[in-house]
């Protein structure tokens, strides 16, 4: 038979739509479905095939009907032959095909485990592993992938090696996989002294040794968080179950087996959380409505600070005002008339009574650092105040001058320009404003979240791969970075570096004053050297690329001691229009130190992206770089040099200009 035709009447061809049998796999036309299949009473088969087994291969198609199935048959029709397909007897997973901890299933056990309360997804014929007392399920040798029903009475004893486990930690007799390892550890559990623990189908957990009930596993938003990230089911029904969201976000575990995972680090206020709250936007991940309410609070309590910092300097500046206005009236005075001036106490910058009162309220707030006690009730009760205030003259004079107030943050002019929207009850923030608020959510130390690429017009690739941002702060990975081991099936680590740390300072965890670039490089080698992270590809990303180009202006990069080497070369052609910024110099040498920095630990060849982390198309190419980098590796297809360094650091420093360094 030609290849592509229709079974039946033998014609058309391989572009045309068809429908199969799901046993024998033979295609029909339009035209013939009906008269090859009949009323379908198992589903899409032959009439030949009815009776028969389906072919396991197209047990996930069980349900799901096609296009032309949907025009050939009414509503009602269809619906009857898809629950037929799925439901009828014969197409259900064979029992002797399934085997639970070693031994085949009979058909009542079978029944059972499809027909719990919380049944094994997507059961196909195969050999599982299953843990009678805490319901965890998965494949034999392997973590496990799911926590179905308790208690259910199938398949054989399970064995201490049903997944492979070789950590010397035992739940319920199987000694456990590094995976749940880590997930105990983060629950705050001892795994010290190869414990035996009896865990049960809520989580909670006791030593054999010490027959102390402890608390649970999952109680913990970071635990659940974690299994999240490892691919870990939680108990169904609590508050996050596996396979539904966890903080949003993370999608159907068992899809993660393809997810590629970049991991996403840097030093204190390098722009990590930017970057990923950046990459949520782009990539349409909405924020959930718990982090939409946390980023809300913490937006509208910057609001008074930034309200605070102003009503200081309209202090300070009524102050001035006063003071010049007196000391005109002593030279009038004194002027050869010796006429009196009536002296008028008021100035632009004085103000009313109620908005001086509310001052006077907020600064005392302020000063005693309890303005995080006072919210969110203080939105519903000053929120007049505030629109008062605002238009108040004096405030707006004061706003004018905001240049000259050191304590306002750049940012704070975002927000400032909208206070009176801001302090409302019913304010919703923006994407923007999220983006622009500094933090993600109350537990700030771990987020990851799904996604993929929206497909250009550039990507000749018609495969969509999905995946996922994993952002964690340096505290979380503890001392030495020794919980880096959880994330050992990263593909690529994006190592996040504010240019402008290098005229920072920041004191460290035993009291000393460190120049951040410093302490950002301490960081970097110590994540670059771990033996987890042995030969895995990294992605320095150099944020805050906008505030360099002014910071540059006023402090050489030689300010930091690792820069000192820095011997500018007096390019012959500096002055052609493709000449790079000094900015651009500067992050290129840093890139440059880094690479080099690398080299020498690895052996490897660092991958090097400018961003801007305020700015999505900057942000959107360093993650499609690391997508590429990725890509390369495992497809080895031709890799597009969209290198923004060369690697050669002779060729490079002929760009570095004496005068423009300050050096
Ligand atoms: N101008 C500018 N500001 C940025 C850029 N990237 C981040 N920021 C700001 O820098 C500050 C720190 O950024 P975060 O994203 O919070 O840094 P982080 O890595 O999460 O650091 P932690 O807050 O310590 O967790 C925030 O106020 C950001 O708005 C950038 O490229 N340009
Ligand atoms: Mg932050």
């Amino acid at each position: 038979m030609k290849k592509g035709v229709c079974y039946r009447c033998f014609k058309g061809n391989r572009f045309m739509e068809k429908e199969a049998c799901i046993v024998c796999g033979a295609k029909y036309c339009y035209d013939c479905v009906l008269r090859a299949m009949g009323s379908m009473p198992e589903g899409r088969k032959c009439v030949t095939c009815i009776g028969f087994r389906i072919r396991e291969a197209r047990r996930g198609m069980l349900g799901k009907c096609s296009r032309l199935l949907k025009r050939l048959l009414t509503d009602l029709e269809l619906k009857r032959v898809m629950n037929a397909e799925m439901l009828c007897e014969v197409n259900q997973v064979p029992p002797e095909l399934v085997f639970v901890n070693g031994e085949t299933l009979s058909k009542d056990e079978l029944f059972q485990l499809r027909n719990c309360k919380y049944p094994p997804k997507k059961l196909r014929p195969g050999y599982y592993w299953y843990d009678k007392y805490s319901g965890f399920w998965g494949k034999e040798g392997q973590k496990p992938s799911q926590i179905i029903t308790s208690q259910l009475n199938v398949g054989g004893h399970i064995k201490t090696n049903a997944s492979n486990g070789n950590t010397k930690v035992w739940i319920n007799s199987r000694e456990i996989t590094k995976e749940e390892l880590w997930m105990l550890k983060s629950a705050g559990v001892h795994c010290e002294g190869k414990p035996h623990l009896w865990v049960s189908e809520d989580g909670t957990y006791e030593e054999e040794a010490n027959k102390k009930e402890k608390s649970k596993i999952w109680d913990k938003t970071r635990t659940k968080l974690v299994c999240a990230v490892l691919s870990l089911p939680v108990p169904p029904g609590s508050e996050n179950p596996s396979g539904k969201d966890v903080n949003g976000e993370i999608r159907d575990n068992l899809a993660q087996k393809s997810i590629h995972k970049f991991l996403l680090v840097g030093y204190d206020k390098s722009g990590t959380s930017t970057i990923y709250k950046q990459a949520k936007i782009l990539y349409g991940i909405p924020f959930s409505e718990d982090e939409r309410q946390t980023i809300k609070l913490l937006i509208q309590r910057k609001l008074f600070g930034y309200l605070g910092i102003l009503l200081e300097g309209r202090e300070q500046f009524e102050e001035e005002s006063l003071l010049e206005k007196r000391k005109r009236c002593v030279i009038n005075k004194s002027g050869p008339s010796g006429d009196t001036i009536q002296i008028d106490d008021t100035t632009i910058y004085s103000v009313g009574a109620r908005v001086r009162a509310f001052s006077d309220w907020l600064l005392q707030v302020l000063l005693s650092d309890n303005l995080e006690t006072i919210f969110p009730a203080a939105t519903c009760e000053y929120a007049p105040f505030i629109e008062e205030m605002w238009k108040d003259t004096a405030i707006q004079a004061t706003y004018n001058r905001r240049n000259e107030l050191q304590m306002l943050p750049r940012v704070a002019t975002y927000f400032l320009d909208r206070a009176v929207e801001i302090s409302r009850t019913d304010y919703e923030p923006s994407d923007m404003d999220i983006l622009y608020a500094d933090g993600i959510n109350s537990s700030n130390s771990l987020t990851c979240v799904d996604f993929s690429f929206p497909k250009s017009t550039q990507d000749d690739s018609l495969r969509i791969f999905r995946y996922q941002l994993i952002r964690v702060h340096p505290r979380t990975l503890g001392e030495h970075c020794k919980w880096l081991d959880m994330f050992e099936d990263t593909d690529i680590v994006l190592f996040c570096v504010a240019l402008t740390d290098y005229d920072e300072y920041s004191v460290d965890r035993n009291g000393v004053l460190t120049n951040k670039m410093l302490a950002s490089k301490e960081l970097f080698e110590s994540i670059v050297t771990h033996p987890t992270f042995e030969n895995k590809n990294f992605l320095l990303i150099l944020n805050k690329f906008d505030l360099l180009v002014e910071k540059i202006k006023q402090v050489p990069l030689t300010h930091c001691e690792w820069f000192r080497d820095l011997k500018p070369v007096v390019s012959p052609n500096c002055h052609t229009s493709t000449y790079p910024s000094l900015a651009q110099r500067a992050s290129h040498y840093i890139g440059m130190k880094f690479k080099e920095l690398f080299h020498s630990l690895t052996d490897n060849k660092l991958f090097v992206s400018p961003v801007i982390g305020l700015e999505n198309d900057t942000v959107d190419e360093a993650l499609r770089y690391a997508r590429e980098i990725i890509m390369r590796e495992e497809e080895e297809e031709p890799y597009l040099n969209r290198e923004l360094f060369s690697t050669d650091s002779e060729a490079s420093s002929c760009f570095l200009l004496e005068n423009d360094l300050h050096v």
